[in-house]
């Protein structure tokens, strides 16, 4: 399996045109292995455009982008089994048992241990007795929390998570960055987010890109975006930084 060695993400001058519009202008990052890397910016942004063309979901007009060190465009099947990816709106079917999403999850991935696997991610999930309910029956942050679970417990070399965390209440969001955090430490997973929240990615992440109207206007650590703009907090510096180059024009 090559590229032990290489970032776990590397984009370089990436272009990419949507609806007749550049969404992303010469975006270049890159994620080291084992990191916990945020991506920030206004609505609009880019964000989402950005991580599809990295998981090679979109191809990217101009540049070029390595994933656990493959050209994207090369990329296959045992690749993908090492990234997993959880959408900004990426739901468990309802009309299964936590239990039964987990084995299908699981099936999909090729989990080996399914046992192992099961065990540990029942752990994650922190559902308890719940799994062997349907998931209709479950709160958003059940189902977030049911969804993190299932692709860590998979222990990916990248696991790339759309804002994970987006309207969960703060004992769900806490739990999710804890898992997170800890998952990367421990397996050294490497974790590319985005956020809106910039205590969540000031408290997990150790370095971050923001990006206004398709372009990176920043990247690096939470704390030298926050010393370079003199700002008294990453928000303030976050809103200093993407002021001008605005969310949706
Ligand atoms: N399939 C598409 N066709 C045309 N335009 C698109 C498409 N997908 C996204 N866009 C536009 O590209 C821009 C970037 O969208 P994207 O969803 O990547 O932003 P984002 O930073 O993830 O936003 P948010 O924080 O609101 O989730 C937006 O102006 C959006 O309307």
């Amino acid at each position: 399996m090559g590229g032990a060695g290489q970032p776990a993400v590397e984009a370089e001058g990436v272009w990419k045109r949507l609806g007749g519009r550049w969404v992303l202008k010469d975006v270049s990052l890159t994620v080291p292995r084992g990191s916990v890397y945020g991506v920030v910016g206004p609505n609009g942004a880019g964000k989402t455009t950005l991580f599809r063309t990295l998981l090679g979901l979109y191809r990217a007009d101009r540049g070029r982008v390595a994933l656990l060190g493959e050209p994207v465009e090369r990329a296959g099947g045992s690749l993908f089994r090492r990234v997993a990816y959880l959408p900004e709106d990426g739901e468990p079917y309802r009309n299964m048992t936590g239990h039964e999403f987990l084995r299908l999850y699981a099936s999909i991935y090729g989990v080996e241990d399914l046992e192992g696997y099961l065990e540990e991610a029942s752990r994650l999930s922190g559902l308890g007795g719940r799994l062997g309910e349907r998931v209709r029956s479950y709160s958003k942050g059940m189902r977030r929390r049911l969804l993190v679970a299932a692709m860590l417990a998979l222990k990916p070399s990248l696991a790339v998570l759309d804002e994970p965390t987006a309207g969960l209440d703060p004992v769900y969001s806490v739990g999710i960055r804890r898992l997170l955090k800890e998952y990367s430490e421990r397996h050294g997973v490497t974790v590319l987010l985005s956020s809106h929240n910039m205590y969540e990615v000031e408290s997990v992440c150790s370095e971050i890109t923001m990006i206004s109207s398709g372009r990176i206007v920043y990247s690096g650590s939470p704390g030298e975006a926050v010393r370079r703009t003199g700002a008294s907090s990453l928000e303030e510096a976050y809103v200093a930084l993407v002021t001008g180059g605005g969310g949706e024009s």
